[in-house]
């Protein structure tokens, strides 16, 4: 594997899952394929998940790791070509990232939308231009459309969890005060849509995601009627997709929040959220705090999906 930025880089998603569970289980016995290997991530964004589970991973494989936070360090860098550089900011990408790709065997990067243009956004203007010019191979530590390293764990997660062959899994939307990105829903529907699981999205009119993301699932706008029968609810904020509020909280409804009274509709599920989580914005504490929370294990989970990614792109160097 090459590069990682969507589900379809890894292939055969149960093989992926299998090998995400013997990796799991023996996660030291990959050092060889790291030894002399350097991997750079690059935050442009801030991250405590993604920033100590992919470090662990590739110190689990034997990797060298350097962490780069662009904007506390680095130049500020210019993203948009033909600008002139007269104003505050003194390197362009187009430098940084073949340099950066001198020092290094892998790329990370995270680079949240920036919702000042959907196309922008949605061409994943900056990720790509790693692709394109670091010289290197390229993983998404979660860029403007996608979350593939939390997706992956998610799915490792719920196949670690589930009761039935083939669970209700909702993904719903829930309040949060600022203006989030589509990356983590957009990435989860992307994934589940490629199991035979029943898949629900739910969340107020005017929050559809993208058509490309939402698939073949279900979008229901009654919560309530949602989470009936559910097995797993995965709770996310996200801004609105749709023209004219691209971009924009249009809703702090705490009518949304994830509380008991709601999961007692479902099957006993059990709660997901990909972290970090604004208590009683997203979820109630008592849901959070609950046995059916599995806020943690999922969260652990990332080192392990990131150590597959680097172990195949490793063995394809
Ligand atoms: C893993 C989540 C990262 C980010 N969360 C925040 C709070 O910016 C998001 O919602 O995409
Ligand atoms: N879930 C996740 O990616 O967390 P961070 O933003 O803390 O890395």
């Amino acid at each position: 594997m090459r590069h990682f930025t969507n589900v379809h880089d890894l292939g055969d998603l149960k093989a992926a899952v299998k090998e995400a569970l013997e990796v799991k289980s023996n996660r030291f016995a990959y050092k060889h394929l790291g030894q002399d290997k350097t991997l750079m991530m690059i935050f442009f964004n801030s991250s405590l998940r993604t920033r100590l589970s992919t470090q662990k991973a590739a110190m689990n494989l034997g990797m060298n790791v350097i962490v780069l936070d662009v904007n506390q360090g680095a130049w500020k860098l210019e993203t948009e070509r033909g600008v002139v550089m007269d104003g505050d900011k003194p390197e362009h990408l187009l430098e940084a990232i073949p340099v950066m790709g001198c020092y290094c065997d892998v790329i990370g990067v995270r680079s949240f939308a920036r919702f000042e243009s959907k196309s922008d956004d949605y061409e994943e203007k900056i990720l790509n231009q790693f692709i394109r010019y670091s010289g290197r191979p390229v993983f998404s530590m979660e860029a403007a459309t996608r979350h593939p390293l939390q997706s992956f764990a998610d799915l490792i997660t719920i196949e670690e969890h589930k009761k039935t062959e083939h669970p209700k899994v909702v993904l719903t939307w829930a309040p949060h005060p600022k203006a989030l990105p589509q990356a983590v829903p957009n990435s989860f529907a992307e994934w589940i849509n490629q199991t035979d699981y029943e898949f629900v999205i739910t969340h107020p009119e005017g929050y559809e995601l993208a058509p490309q993301f939402v698939g073949n699932a279900h979008v229901e706008y009654d919560q309530r009627r949602a989470f009936e029968g559910a097995d797993f609810i995965y709770a996310k904020n996200w801004a609105a997709y749709a023209d004219p509020h691209y971009g924009q909280v249009i809703s702090t409804d705490r009518a949304w929040t994830v509380d008991s009274e709601k999961m007692a509709l479902t099957n006993n599920a059990f709660f997901m959220h990909c972290l970090p989580v604004r208590r009683n914005m997203i979820v109630s504490d008592d849901v959070i705090e609950s046995p059916q929370s599995l806020v943690i294990p999922e969260a652990a989970n990332r080192e392990i999906s990131a150590q597959v990614v680097l172990k195949r792109i490793l063995e394809s160097l």
